[in-house]
């Protein structure tokens, strides 16, 4: 650790010295960023631009990541400080080319190119971001952490569906699976709570954002998720349906006359949540659920009779659970979902703790009853540690 500088000045120190990572988290309709200092991990800077190509938000990926730029220059914390190691930045379709955290190079980086038609919604936005920080600084080393890498194990019985092989291979239309930085660093941080080792700890991962999927994890190897070719398989999302019959796409198709980009639109941003009930935020349909709307009754009901399933099915995936972890936005907030996602399931030895869970604290924490022989613990996520960490391992070779 020759190279730290731990000086506490706000820049300065020799070329060679930076110790802190920009990692760059752009979603769908967001871009949250976070300074992360390696020496003691605090996070000098974060934020989130949000409502990207909404009303009252920001035009596009591009205006974003200037935004991010800017707040960051005001601070005295621009992409210019000497004491920035590398970029990280979260890419979220990493195909079967990408299973490790990966150097950028142009030829990484049209190989990420070539993976957007798997993510249309997402990889674009990743791009622009690795665009905008090697054009600010090409000195430095960018690193690109796949949500895909971590689901890399899931074996073929799980990730292969039941179409014509030729045509699948040909397509590469199998499992990937997305959220994996977050499923790694969950399981991980619930063996940790449960003081154990996470080779002896089986999980089921529920990472319930704006996106939702749910991982079983053995031993700290991921077997299944719900999550597809696409993050629009599995569970109730904000504005995504997840699981749907494919014939219903060809039934609007052919019935209803819409094109593939307008299914895909309907599918992808005017369903789930919103679809349901015309909010995609869990907090709203809380308000509306207390004054007796039935639209947001149903639409949350729907949200946690999908949530129950997947906890069904990999229960049966894994033989054996140890626990159900909840994260994310809606997963680490919301009582209400736990409560109604947990409810009579002491059949699967789940029995949750309905005061410890209607307590609001920070960190990770226990939920479930001490008779409960599945532990259900609410275990916050945070994807930009695990991608500085995994950037800054890389950058410094
Ligand atoms: N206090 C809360 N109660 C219920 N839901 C919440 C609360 N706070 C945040 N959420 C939910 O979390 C979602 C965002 O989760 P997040 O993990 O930040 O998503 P993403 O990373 O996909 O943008 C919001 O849509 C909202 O529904
Ligand atoms: C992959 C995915 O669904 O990501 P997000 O939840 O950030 O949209
Ligand atoms: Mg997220």
């Amino acid at each position: 650790m020759s190279g730290r500088q731990d000086d506490g000045r706000a820049d300065g120190g020799g070329e060679q010295h930076g110790t802190r990572v920009l990692v760059l988290n752009s979603g769908s309709s967001s871009v949250k960023y976070q300074l992360v200092e390696m020496a003691d991990e605090s996070r000098p800077a974060a934020g989130v631009v949000e409502r990207i190509g909404e009303r009252g938000g920001v035009a596009d990926h591009a205006q974003a990541l200037r935004t991010v730029a800017e707040r960051l220059d005001a601070e005295g914390l621009g992409l210019d400080s000497p004491r920035l190691a590398a970029v990280g930045h979260r890419v979220v379709h990493g195909g079967t080319r990408f299973t490790e955290p990966t150097l950028i190079t142009d030829e990484v980086l049209a190989e990420i190119r070539a993976l957007v038609p798997l993510a249309p919604l997402h990889n674009p936005a990743n791009i622009t971001g690795i665009e905008v920080a090697r054009r600010l600084r090409p000195d430095l080393p960018q690193v690109a952490v796949f949500d895909t890498a971590f689901h890399a194990t899931i074996p073929e019985a799980a990730a292969r569906y039941a179409i014509d092989a030729a045509t699948a291979e040909r397509y590469g239309i199998r499992r990937y699976g997305f959220h994996g930085t977050s499923h790694a660093y969950v399981s991980q941080a619930t063996a940790a709570l449960l003081g154990r080792d996470p080779a002896d700890v089986n999980v089921i991962v529920l990472h319930l954002g704006n996106g939702a999927s749910a991982s079983a994890v053995r031993g700290g190897v991921c077997v299944d998720t719900s999550m597809g070719l696409t993050p629009l398989e599995g569970l109730v999302m904000g504005t995504r349906s997840g699981d749907v019959d494919p014939g219903v796409v060809f039934h609007l198709a052919r019935v209803a006359g819409m094109g593939t980009d307008d299914i895909d639109t309907l599918l992808n941003k005017k369903s789930g949540l919103l679809g349901l009930c015309g909010a995609n935020d869990m907090r709203e349909i809380g308000r509306r659920m207390a004054e007796g709307d039935a639209d947001a009754r149903l639409a949350f009901d729907v949200y946690v009779h999908r949530l129950r399933r997947y906890v069904g099915a990999f229960t049966a995936v894994l033989g054996r659970v140890d626990a159900v972890a909840f994260t994310a936005g809606v997963g680490e907030n919301s009582a209400a979902v736990r409560e109604a996602a947990m409810s009579g399931l002491q059949g699967l030895g789940i029995t949750l703790d309905s005061v410890a869970n209607a307590v609001r604290a920070p960190g990770a924490r226990l939920v479930s009853a001490p008779s409960s022989r599945v532990a259900v613990a609410v275990v916050p996520t945070d994807e930009e540690l695990a991608i500085a960490r995994d950037t800054y391992a890389l950058a410094r070779g």
